[in-house]
């Protein structure tokens, strides 16, 4: 254990940010430069830009037609037209052509009765400077067309030209280094071996720095070399602003980044009192900053919001305020623990007037919640979680409007729902569909809670041998409908080849298998055959290690750490698996009546019904789709 960095702090996240920014108060200076204002878009002035000339730098014409003298035009009406003789009374004007003395007024071109050539006849006396526009009357000479420290737009980019301008001192982007360490990373070119990880992080910080306004360089990966790797970080000191170091960042015995920090410079902060990303280091090397993010994808992430994003900003002037909150009613309990600041994924859907935030997993290495993330709260060190029903505050990935025009669909997972999110997106731009997985029955319970649109289910009511209706009619008071889905061939996900040569259910007892989470569909139809075979939950090593989706399931079969499971086709053939049918079952979608007639759950009906949607389905195999789209009203159609 001789290595291991067992010291790491538990700075609070605030604190930790203050020290840093201290210690960088005097050393990191904005640098400036001047470039061509065609170029400048997204950059930030240094000062404030004055105009060298005028807009319009003459009186000009605002219209095509004549200009006048207003004094001749006198006494003109329907009754006593005025004629007018061309270069003595009038000249011949375009829009944005000059106005100059004796000419005073324009005369719009809809306005004026050609006689021949050389004479008009007006209707109308014309008044002072009428369709003029007067010098400067956009733009002075010597006004301020943009304040310093301004973020300059397209508009920006027009005003400033109009304004004589064509050179703009603005803030030079800062250039980071980026150093991802491991001997395990790979680069994507290459295909994975087991031990191997794709290096992704690079390029995911590439990109934050490129929207936060700095120039990134990405390094080849590094690996866990003491030396290598501080002669590479000390070497870029010498040409960058600022300096990443991923990974190696806690305590394996090759966590070496701080060590290296600690020979070559100051750590400030090493241990942060968040979650995901406790172990970020805070350095100063060379009079530069230096952070050392976590390996793990989500750690990165939210610690680069939360002390790269600020750094980067001393050095970029870009300013930033958190004006995508939102109040969210919790659907789930979220605990958490003292000891720090937990950053939790979230996605975010507005029922009726309310707006629900669903929790998503809180691995950090799990990327695929920050994708999935609408956006995430924060529960503070000093909370240990916050119940179901509370209202939390949303930091929003993505717009309230976007929000609104989405379908939350909370339930029971298929892959049919990935594909109707994305025919959705396709042929009903600006309608969504969200879908939260936590099976069935916790699907119907936040129907009840008034959380969800629709929600997909599978329950068989093993008294009625039936599928979902029944379960609808017990749960609910308010009129519902079922929104029909597809006939799916459910069975057992097996190992390649099948090599226990397992034939049914009564086999299971002699494998390990993984279940599907309580209240799943998939779990009562597993429960419902057992009993059918006379077994016990008991005689199934594995019953009660549980994962919440057929891919999840399918996915701990192919990687061997179980033997089968209970799934569908589908899944079994992403994995490239064997599948052993068990029997069919229904899935369709719960919905109050009340919400059938909102565009997005029509969207979403069309969608079922569609003709391309019924192709993909045919091609992932093992489901019936004639029906998907139909609509039974429970009560007059199910009575029993
Ligand atoms: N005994 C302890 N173990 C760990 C602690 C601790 O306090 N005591 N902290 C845990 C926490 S919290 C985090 S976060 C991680 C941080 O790990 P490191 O920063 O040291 O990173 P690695 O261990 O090298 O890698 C973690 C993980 O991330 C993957 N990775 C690394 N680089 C990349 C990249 N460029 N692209 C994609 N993925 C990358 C790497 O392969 C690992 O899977 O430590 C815990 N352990
Ligand atoms: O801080 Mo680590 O990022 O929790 O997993």
């Amino acid at each position: 254990m001789a290595n291991r960095n067992l010291y790491l702090n538990n700075t609070p996240v605030k604190e930790a940010l203050d020290i840093y920014k201290k210690a960088l108060k005097d050393i990191v200076k904005m640098q400036y430069e001047e470039i061509p204002v065609e170029k400048s878009l997204g950059r930030i002035t240094k000062e404030a830009v004055y105009a060298r000339c005028s807009s319009p730098l003459f009186n000009a014409a605002a219209m095509d037609g004549i200009a006048v003298i207003t004094e001749k035009t006198k006494g003109a009406s329907e009754r006593t037209p005025l004629i007018l003789e061309k270069n003595k009374d009038f000249i011949v004007v375009d829009t944005g052509d000059p106005v100059n003395y004796p000419y005073d007024a324009v005369i719009m071109a809809e306005d004026v009765i050609e006689i021949d050539e050389r004479t008009v006849k007006i209707l109308e006396a014309a008044t002072a400077w009428q369709h003029i526009r007067p010098i400067g009357e956009d733009i002075v000479s010597g006004e301020m067309l943009l304040p310093s420290m301004h973020k300059i737009r397209p508009i920006d980019i027009g005003v400033l030209f109009s304004g004589g301008i064509i050179k703009i001192m603005v803030v030079k982007q800062p250039k980071a280094a980026i150093f991802p360490t491991g001997t395990e990373i790979i680069e994507p070119t290459k295909t994975p071996e087991a031990g191997e990880i794709i290096e992704s992080n690079s390029r995911m910080f590439e990109a934050m720095i490129t929207s936060y306004g700095g120039l990134a360089d990405r390094f080849p990966p590094t690996p866990d070399d003491y030396n290598k790797i501080k002669a590479a970080v000390s070497e870029a000191l010498d040409s960058y602003d600022m300096v990443i170091i991923n990974a190696g960042s806690s305590a394996g015995t090759e966590d070496f980044t701080v060590h290296i920090l600690r020979e070559l410079g100051e750590v400030l902060v090493h241990g942060v009192a968040i979650k995901p990303g406790k172990p970020v280091i805070l350095a100063v090397v060379k009079g530069k900053p230096v952070i050392g993010l976590p390996g793990y994808p989500v750690s990165a992430y939210i610690d680069f919001e939360n002390f790269v994003k600020p750094v980067l900003a001393l050095l970029t002037g870009e300013s930033y305020c958190d004006n995508n909150v939102a109040e969210a009613v919790l659907s789930k309990r979220m605990i958490s623990s003292l000891k720090h600041k937990e950053y939790v994924r979230v996605k975010v859907g507005q029922v009726g007037d309310k707006l629900v935030a669903s929790p998503l997993a809180r691995g950090a290495g799990a990327a695929m919640s920050l994708v999935r993330a609408d956006g995430f709260c924060v529960i503070e060190q000093n909370c240990e979680g916050i119940e179901a029903g509370e209202t939390v505050r949303v930091e929003l990935y993505r717009s309230l409007q976007e929000i609104r025009h989405t379908v939350v669909c909370i339930g029971s997972h298929d892959l049919l729902l990935d594909l109707a999110a994305d025919l959705m997106a396709f042929h009903y731009p600006g309608v969504y569909l969200s879908s939260t997985h936590i099976g069935s029955m916790g699907g119907l319970m936040a129907l009840k809670r008034g959380e969800a649109h629709i929600v997909p289910v599978h329950l068989l009511d093993e008294a009625s041998g039936k599928y979902n209706i029944p379960y609808i009619k017990r749960m609910f008071e308010e009129p519902m409908a079922l929104i029909k889905g597809v006939k799916r061939i459910q069975g057992l996900i097996v190992q390649k080849g099948n090599p226990l040569n397992l034939k049914g259910i009564a086999d299971l007892k002699q494998c390990r298998f993984v279940n599907r989470q309580r209240g799943a569909g998939t779990r009562v139809l597993f429960d419902y055959k057992l009993k059918q075979a006379g077994m016990d939950a008991s005689e199934i090593t594995g019953y009660d290690r549980e994962a919440a989706t057929h891919m999840a399931v399918a996915a701990l079969v192919a990687g061997n750490s179980a033997d089968a499971a209970m799934g569908i086709f589908a899944a079994a053939k992403a994995m490239q698996l064997d599948f052993i049918e068990v029997g069919q079952e229904e899935y369709d979608f719960a919905v109050p009546v009340k919400y059938l007639k909102l565009p997005e759950i029509q969207a979403f009906i069309e969608v079922l019904k569609s003709s391309e949607l019924h192709t993909r389905l045919a091609n992932a195999g093992g489901y019936q789709y004639e029906e998907a789209g139909d609509i039974y009203f429970i009560d007059e159609k199910f009575q029993e």
